[in-house]
């Protein structure tokens, strides 16, 4: 199997040393590795395959094309350029397959090609793989998930070495594990695109990454860690989706998870994704979601799965795209905290609007944690409180499990 490689950085050099180690197993032949900048390559193995032109990849008679350079240009060229000249491809690249997933799986299934992307959602983690195949005697109605290897490493070591925040992305960078812009993580997109390739696939309808609830990390404080070891929760990025009547409901979003639940006990650029099928009941999976040879390895199985003529049909992204609810209209729970605030008239409005809650500070702030029928009955009585003047500065954290 004669292969072409875009991009040489973490996860690229983490494929090519798994092609290496399994040398004389498996019959793949690199035949060229486009990258940018020649300068940064110097002295690494396999320089004489390295190019900056992509005309080279694509002279050299390739069956496989494995992207790894990601965001949405010049990948997007790239991957159909190899569709329709009847290239498989094999991508990590979550933006691409959450933006135009419908527009390449039609290309692909009009070449009689394969588009394989194991690596994109949860790194090392092979995910989509028993959600596309094995589960496809259920019907999923439920996705709970740490997506986020980066954002989940940065709030470990806030939690537990007291580490500030941009040093915590500062060692997330260091070890590879960020995006080229980190933007893409700390704001959540990254796992709100991972969010919607699963709820695709599960739901077998499309769910758009747009259309999910999105909060990012940026706002989490010290305080909020104090608080949150003082209720026994952690605080991570948490990805949902349920399936019900017919609708959808997503959210990424910071969320205090008691320390029972197996999600608090993912840390560091581990993920999780716990799906819930009517048939075999809850699964969970926990691994690296970021890093060199982890998602080298999920890339490695994709590319073996192509060459074992292993090519499973994935036309959940060319359905219609489904509706999606951001709010939870469940029972739930939050962490109001309120700076600069009149407290008598902020809890008489707390007491109409809300079911109970228990004051957790009242001397430099005030925190008070909420429980409600609904997050609607929360987001009234904030906009209550804000319309009368009470407070402008109110910030909430939802509590889960
Ligand atoms: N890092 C991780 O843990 C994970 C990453 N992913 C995904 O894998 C993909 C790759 O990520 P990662 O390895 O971390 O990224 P890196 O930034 O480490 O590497 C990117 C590579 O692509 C090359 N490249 C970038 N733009 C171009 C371009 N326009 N033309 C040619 N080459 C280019 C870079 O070359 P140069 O150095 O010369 O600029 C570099 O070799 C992304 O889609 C990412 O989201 C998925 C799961 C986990
Ligand atoms: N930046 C991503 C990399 C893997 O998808 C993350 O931190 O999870």
């Amino acid at each position: 199997m004669r292969i072409g490689i875009l991009g040489y950085g973490t996860v690229g050099s983490g494929l090519v040393d798994l092609i290496d180690n399994n040398k004389g197993k498996r019959e793949i032949e690199i035949c060229s590795i486009l990258i940018r900048d020649i300068e940064k390559y110097k002295g690494k193995k396999h320089f004489e395959k390295i190019t900056t032109n992509i005309d080279d990849i694509f002279e050299q008679d390739i069956d496989i094309l494995v992207e790894l350079i990601g965001g949405l240009n010049p990948s997007l060229d790239y991957i159909k350029r190899a569709l329709n000249n009847k290239i498989h491809v094999v991508t990590a690249n979550k933006d691409l397959l959450a933006e135009y997933g419908d527009e390449l799986i039609n290309i692909a299934n009009d070449n009689e090609v394969s588009i394989k992307f194991e690596a994109s959602v949860a790194g090392g983690i092979p995910v989509l793989k028993p959600l596309i195949e094995s589960l496809e005697g259920n019907n999923v109605d439920s996705i709970n998930a740490i997506l986020n290897g980066t954002t989940n490493f940065i709030l470990s070591k806030m939690y537990d070495e007291n580490l500030s925040y941009n040093e915590a992305l500062k060692q997330a960078q260091d070890l590879g594990f960020a995006e080229a812009n980190p933007d893409a993580d700390v704001l959540g997109y990254d796992a709100a695109r991972k969010l919607s390739i699963l709820s695709t696939l599960a739901y077998d309808n499309r769910v758009y990454w747009k259309d999910v609830y999105l909060e990012g990390i940026t706002d989490i404080d010290e305080k909020d860690i104090e608080y949150a070891k003082k209720l026994n929760c952690k605080i991570k990025l948490i990805g949902q989706s349920k399936y019900r009547n017919e609708k959808v409901s997503a959210f990424v979003r910071p969320v205090l998870v008691g320390n029972e639940s197996i999600l608090s006990k993912v840390d560091n650029e581990f993920n999780a994704v716990i799906l819930n099928g009517d048939s075999v009941g809850e699964l969970s999976f926990i691994g690296k979601g970021a890093g060199k040879l982890a998602t080298g390895s999920a890339v490695y199985s994709d590319i073996i799965d192509i060459l074992d003529n292993r090519l499973s049909c994935v036309d959940s992204f060319t359905r219609d795209i489904i509706k999606v609810n951001q709010v939870i209209d469940s029972k739930c729970s939050a962490l109001l905290r309120f700076t600069d605030y009149k407290k008598d008239e902020i809890l008489s409005i707390i007491n109409e609007c809300i079911n109970k809650y228990d004051i957790l500070n009242e001397s430099d702030e005030l925190a008070i944690l909420v429980d409600a029928d609904s997050e609607y009955e929360i987001n009234n009585s904030i906009c209550v409180i804000k319309d009368k003047g009470y407070c402008d500065q109110i910030n909430k954290l939802l509590k889960i499990g």
